[in-house]
């Protein structure tokens, strides 16, 4: 039996004809940050809300911890924490009254306020009016506001969208250090590559509201490759096909092979055969490469 925390099947979502979310199947384990990773417009948001009940699938289903999530189980959502688009909060009240509001409504212990204050590092300022909390103050409200209540499972989409390099990295951190410590399981959303490497420990690529990939980052890294420059290519390649070498379907002299032993002998047949080599180097295409080869390079930031 699978332990999936986050289990979808087929999930679609179309807003009159148009498709955003397409057969979506993702599955998310215990513990883990789940990067989910994507241009803007690639349905992420979509498919998160229908996650959290805010969006009625068009057609597939859901899963949240191991059981049917639809209408009728709304009860489900009380181990959900979320933060979708921007944190609502009432900025004429302080960071601790806004978190006392969902701690009376919700009757929750407490000392869970002071904790979550502590978590985000807002608890110097937790007298502070919401209205003169800078931009990452507010974002880091917004999740102890979807934190207060310790849920099981926490959905934040774009949690650092907007937030200067040190806002993003103190984000970055504050949720790295969630799922050991408070035994909780994070889907993080993103459409920076660089941003969703450093957090996550699975990810889900999408685009068009289609699943491309779903795994580890890693497996996406290439092996080497070797580009070789040659007096005479067309002949360079005949003679490396003939001796059974893997080349690219490349107009450029490709050796497909990263064994050093193998491109020695590659080297020694051509010049046995009297081809010149000017060059021979190696080349790998960055994982940002392959990200923007699968998303398509328009719009994407990295
Ligand atoms: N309520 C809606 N009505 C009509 N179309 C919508 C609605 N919500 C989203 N869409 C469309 O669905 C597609 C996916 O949007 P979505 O916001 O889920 O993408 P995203 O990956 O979260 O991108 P972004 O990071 O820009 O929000 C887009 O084409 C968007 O215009």
């Amino acid at each position: 039996m699978n332990n999936y925390i986050v289990e979808t099947n087929q999930l679609s979502k179309d807003f009159s004809g148009e498709v955003a979310v397409n057969q979506l199947s993702i599955h998310i384990r215990k513990n883990e940050i789940y990067g989910f990773l994507g241009p803007n417009g690639a349905g992420k948001s979509t498919a998160m809300k229908m996650l959290l009940g805010l969006l009625q699938p068009s057609h597939g289903s859901i899963k949240l911890f191991g059981k049917t999530f639809n209408s009728n189980q709304i009860s489900l959502l009380s181990n959900v924490g979320s933060l979708i688009e921007e944190p609502s909060y009432y900025a004429n009240l302080t960071g601790y009254e806004n978190l006392e509001i969902i701690q009376k409504l919700l009757k929750l212990p407490k000392r869970n306020i002071d904790e979550v204050l502590k978590i985000v590092k807002l608890f110097d300022q937790k007298d502070k009016l919401v209205k003169n909390y800078s931009l990452g103050m507010k974002q880091r409200l917004g999740i102890a506001l979807a934190i207060v209540k310790f849920p099981k499972l926490l959905i934040l989409d774009e949690p650092t969208n907007g937030l200067d390099p040190a806002g993003i990295q103190e984000i970055r951190e504050l949720i790295k250090s969630l799922p050991q410590k408070y035994d909780m399981t994070i889907i993080v959303s993103s459409h920076i590559l660089s941003e969703i490497e450093q957090m996550a420990t699975t990810v889900g690529i999408v685009n068009h509201g289609q699943l491309l990939f779903e795994g580890h980052l890693s497996d996406l890294e290439e092996d080497e490759k070797y580009l070789f420059e040659t007096s005479d290519d067309v002949t360079a390649k005949r003679i490396l096909m003939f001796n059974g070498f893997n080349l690219d379907d490349n107009k450029k002299l490709i050796i497909n092979d990263n064994n050093k032993d193998n491109i020695a002998t590659a080297i020694r047949l051509l010049v046995e055969n009297d081809v010149d080599i000017y060059q021979v180097c190696m080349i790998r295409r960055s994982l940002e490469d392959v990200f923007l080869d699968m998303t398509g390079r328009e719009g994407s930031v990295l």
